[in-house]
Order: structure tokens, then C-alpha cells, then sequence
């Protein structure tokens, strides 16, 4: 069990008084004073501090269930390079906020002998099971994986706020099907296009989802078994990482569809854990949509971005950085003159 902290309810407090004394009308600045509240209950302090030292984390690895995609299964090895190189949508899209990309191989399926050992250091496998067939993963690599996250997390405890991210061709329908056994939904309220497969295609992938539902139903209850025999290394690594985030006080920006699914198990395992985070963006995923429902989250941003890596979570750190501004910046009502 964990012993899951509350964000600082004394700092929450005063953040909302002083929000309520700023030279605007009370509430004037909608969403942007909840996050503000939020941020100084999560870093409890009012303002919170600045989001000097953001920091992106992709969890990286190969599903059984790759060729429901529209890329190839090789794309998710070749991706860790790029990540590597700086390349990548999410490196990008970091840089224009400042933020720190690292990418953590927990299930690619490759040796990647000429990757630095920082990115293989926590690797649990290669690839996953198909879930439409067999279990995902090998009893106790779940709770290995799960274990090596939370080191991820430890790794990267200085960092104001953390962002999971995921490289993975076919971990929409894991995660579509990791959602559906969390809520007790049918696949095909759940399963979406991925990577923009076509009719046919979301065809075979509800299928193969309703099949791993099938498979496994009566046995996913416990979050543990329900990662080992729908999950991966890679989103099993991403609950942990988001355990840990929690039990450190460090506020969590969740992404896309990967982020939600592993969010879901994480608060099956950690209850409480959601007070720690909020959504980045809302993605084109429908089982993300199912996930962010029942963990109470609004997402901040509606790009219809389908991509994942963490490049919408990423987006929204300005928007953060903006209302840590109004808490520590704007004048009181109280000094009109
Ligand atoms: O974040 C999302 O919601 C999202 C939606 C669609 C696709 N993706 C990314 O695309 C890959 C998975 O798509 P697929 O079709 O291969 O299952 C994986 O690398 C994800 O990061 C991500
Ligand atoms: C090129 C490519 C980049 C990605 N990044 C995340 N998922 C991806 C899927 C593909 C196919």
C-alpha cells in the first residue's frame, strides 16, 4: 500500500485568497486561477515555484499487437534514435518551452547496442504478447516494471514538473484495451485509429480488443494482473513513474491516450495519486477520453493531436507557467488607489 500525500491544503487556501484579491473581479481568470491553486497546493508554496526544470520522460517499447497499426512494428527502435538526435515532434516542441527530453527503452524490440546505457539502464523485455492470443507479459515483469519507473521517477525527483511520454507502434489498442478492462467498457466504445488506420483496419483492432477482453475477463480486477495480461513494460513503467511522481510532491502534466491508461492502473494501485496531476491535452482517442473522465481531469488543451511522445502535455506548460504569473505578478485590489 501507499501512503499517498495530499497536495498542501494551507498553501491551496492562501493561493485562492490572494487569486481573490488580484485587481481583476473575482474569478475573472477562470481556469487559469484553478490551476494556480493547484500548482501552489502541489508545490506548497504560494506562488509556486517557477517551472524552471521541466522534464519529459518517453517510455519506449514494442506490443504484440503492432500489426494493428498503420506503421510497421520497426518504426518504435528507429523512433529512439530520433528521440536521441533531438528530432522528434515531442524534442521540438520541448525545446520552444525548455523543456528536457529523455527516453527510456523498458520493451523495444532490438539489442540497440550503440544506445547510451541511461536509455536501456531500466529495459524489463523485448516486445509484449499479443494480447488477442496470450498475456502481455511474464509473471513479476509487471511489478518489475512497475519498480523501474518509479527509479525513472527518483532519476528525475528535481524536476518542477514531469511529463510521461510513450514511443510504441500498436499501444493504442493496448491502452484501448487496458481502459475497457479498467471501466468496464465494451472495445468498440473504446478502440480508436491510432496512428490513422483505415475502416478495416478498426475493424481488426476492435476485434482483436473485444478478444483480449474475452480472454481475460474475471482475472484483470487487480491492477498488477490486469497490466501483466493487458498491459506492456513500457506502460507498467509509466503507473510506477506516476506513483512515484505522487509520493515526491512533484506535479505530473498527463498526455495522450498511453498517459491515460497508465493513469487509470496507477490510481487502481495509488488512490489519490490523481490529485497530482492534470491533463495536457485532450487527444483523439477515444478510451483517452473514457480515462480523463474517470480520473475527474479537464484537459487543458483540444489540438486534436494524435501523436503522443508527450508533445501535448508539453504544449501546455506555458499555459502553466501562466498562472503561476497571475499568483506571483499581478497586483492587489486591495492597493487601488
Ligand atoms: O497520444 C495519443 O493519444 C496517440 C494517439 C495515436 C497514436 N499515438 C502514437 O502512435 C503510436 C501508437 O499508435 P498505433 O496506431 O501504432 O497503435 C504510439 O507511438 C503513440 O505514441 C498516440
Ligand atoms: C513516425 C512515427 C512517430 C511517432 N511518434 C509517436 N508515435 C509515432 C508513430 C510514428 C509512425
Amino acid at each position: 500500500m501507499f501512503d499517498v500525500p495530499v497536495p498542501d491544503p494551507a498553501a491551496r487556501a492562501a493561493a485562492q485568497e490572494r487569486l481573490d484579491g488580484l485587481v481583476k473581479p473575482l474569478g475573472a481568470l477562470g481556469r487559469l486561477e484553478e490551476i494556480a491553486a493547484w500548482l501552489a497546493a502541489a508545490h506548497g508554496s504560494v506562488p509556486p515555484r517557477p517551472l524552471d526544470d521541466v522534464r519529459v520522460v518517453v517510455f519506449a517499447g514494442d506490443h504484440g499487437v503492432s500489426a494493428l497499426s498503420a506503421y510497421p512494428r520497426e518504426v518504435t527502435a528507429a523512433m529512439v534514435r530520433v528521440f536521441l538526435a533531438g528530432k522528434s515532434g515531442v524534442n521540438v516542441l520541448a525545446a520552444q518551452v525548455g523543456a528536457r527530453v529523455r527516453v527510456a527503452d523498458l520493451g523495444v524490440d532490438w539489442d540497440g547496442a550503440d544506445v547510451p546505457e541511461s536509455v536501456t539502464a531500466h529495459k524489463i523485455r523485448r516486445g509484449s504478447g499479443s494480447i488477442d492470443v496470450e498475456d502481455a507479459l511474464e509473471p513479476g515483469e509487471a511489478r518489475a516494471a512497475f519498480e523501474a519507473g518509479r527509479a525513472i521517477a527518483r532519476e528525475e525527483a528535481d524536476a518542477d514538473v514531469l511529463i510521461p511520454g510513450d514511443m510504441g507502434i500498436g499501444n493504442t489498442a493496448m491502452c484501448a484495451a487496458l481502459v475497457a478492462a479498467s471501466l468496464g467498457l465494451p472495445a468498440a466504445e473504446v478502440v480508436g485509429t491510432g496512428t490513422g488506420v483505415d475502416e478495416s483496419g478498426l475493424e481488426r483492432k476492435t476485434a482483436a480488443v473485444a478478444a483480449a477482453l474475452a480472454r481475460t475477463e474475471g482475472r484483470v480486477e487487480d491492477p498488477f494482473e490486469r497490466l501483466t495480461a493487458l498491459g506492456s513494460a513500457c506502460v507498467a513503467a509509466t503507473a510506477g513513474f506516476l506513483v512515484e511522481a505522487a509520493l515526491r510532491r512533484i506535479p505530473v502534466l498527463l498526455d495522450g491516450v498511453f498517459s491515460g491508461a497508465a493513469a487509470l492502473v496507477a490510481r487502481d494501485i495509488a488512490p489519490g495519486v490523481e490529485q497530482w496531476w492534470l491533463a495536457g491535452h485532450r487527444s483523439t482517442e477515444p478510451s483517452q477520453a473514457f480515462a480523463l473522465k474517470a480520473l475527474g481531469l479537464e484537459p487543458i488543451l483540444d489540438f486534436g493531436l494524435r501523436l503522443g511522445e508527450g508533445s501535448g502535455a508539453v504544449q501546455a506548460v506555458p499555459t502553466l507557467r501562466a498562472a503561476r504569473a497571475i499568483i506571483a505578478d499581478m497586483g492587489l485590489l486591495a492597493d487601488l488607489a
